[in-house]
């Protein structure tokens, strides 16, 4: 079976402990996806809910103690119950603290992938980032920066921008598929993130394809969302994407751009 037709029949549950920002917007894109998001603010469920869960994404956009505790406890019984984890560090680097719980956190359980956008993602590399709160104003190569948090953790790593770039043990894939007015709505990387993890949840463990496939589905609806609007603009184009998660078929999938997979 394709893989977005089995995404919309199999429907994986994908716990997401993220932030307050975007979680209504990423349950709307997940559904839309033909995925099943469950957010959780509760330390005691985490067995429950990982056991039936397919992935489980943590996002740190908006994290203090008590979520870091929570967090804790999700990846705790994901890497128990051998359920695969997308991490996403929003703002490493914009604080001590969010550098701090990602370093623990990521230095006590098994991720299956890091994803973040270029600023976040070099930071966590270890080098000089430009970041601005949790938006990146960073120059350097997506691929670079990729390779860079590949090789410095060696957890399969994603980063995303107008190109985006994911780092594996096999090498570097790059994808260019994607609309601007992606960078100019709350929770577009967020969203992409859940995605990511229900992708690889189908699967039941990382796959670069699974990943790609996640990433190009993804940045051809913003397009296609993007070319059905006379104007142009944020407001509607949620909309408009949230639509075509619903809409788009495995099809699509022959019109991405990518090299080196
Ligand atoms: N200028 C752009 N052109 C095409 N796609 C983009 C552009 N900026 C961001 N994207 C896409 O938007 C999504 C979120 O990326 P990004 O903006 O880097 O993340 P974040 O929201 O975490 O800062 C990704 O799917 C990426 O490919
Ligand atoms: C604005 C903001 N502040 C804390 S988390 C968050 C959302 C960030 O979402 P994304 O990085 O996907 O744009």
């Amino acid at each position: 079976m394709k893989r977005i037709e089995k995404l919309k029949i199999q429907s994986p549950l994908v716990v997401c402990i993220t932030n307050d920002v975007v979680k209504n917007f990423t349950a709307n894109g997940m559904l839309a996806a033909g995925a099943s998001p469950i957010m959780s603010g509760e330390k005691a469920e985490a067995h429950d809910l990982m056991h039936a869960a397919s992935a489980l994404l943590i996002n740190i956009g908006t994290a203090d103690r008590a979520k870091v505790e929570l967090m804790d406890r999700m990846m705790e019984a994901a890497n128990e119950k051998g359920k695969p984890i997308v991490f996403d560090p929003v703002g490493y680097g914009a604080s001590d603290f969010r550098v701090d719980i990602t370093e623990d956190l990521l230095s006590r359980h098994q991720v299956s992938l890091i994803k973040g956008n270029g600023g976040e993602m070099l930071a966590l590399s270890g080098a000089e980032s430009s970041l601005k709160g949790v938006d990146s104003t960073e120059q350097t190569d997506t691929a670079e920066i990729a390779d860079a948090v590949y090789s410095r953790f060696k957890i399969p790593a994603l980063v995303t921008g107008k190109v985006d770039a994911l780092a594996t043990e096999n090498g570097i894939v790059t994808m260019f598929n994607g609309h601007s007015l992606q960078g100019k709505i709350t929770g577009s990387g967020c969203l992409l993130g859940a995605l990511t993890a229900g992708f690889i949840g189908l699967e039941k463990e990382f796959t670069a394809e699974a990943v790609v496939d996640a990433v190009s589905y993804y940045n051809l609806c913003a397009e296609c969302a993007a070319a059905q609007m006379s104007r142009p603009a944020p407001g509607t184009f949620i909309s408009h994407l949230i639509d075509e998660l619903y809409l788009s078929e495995d099809r699509l999938l022959q019109d991405r751009t990518v090299k080196g997979l």
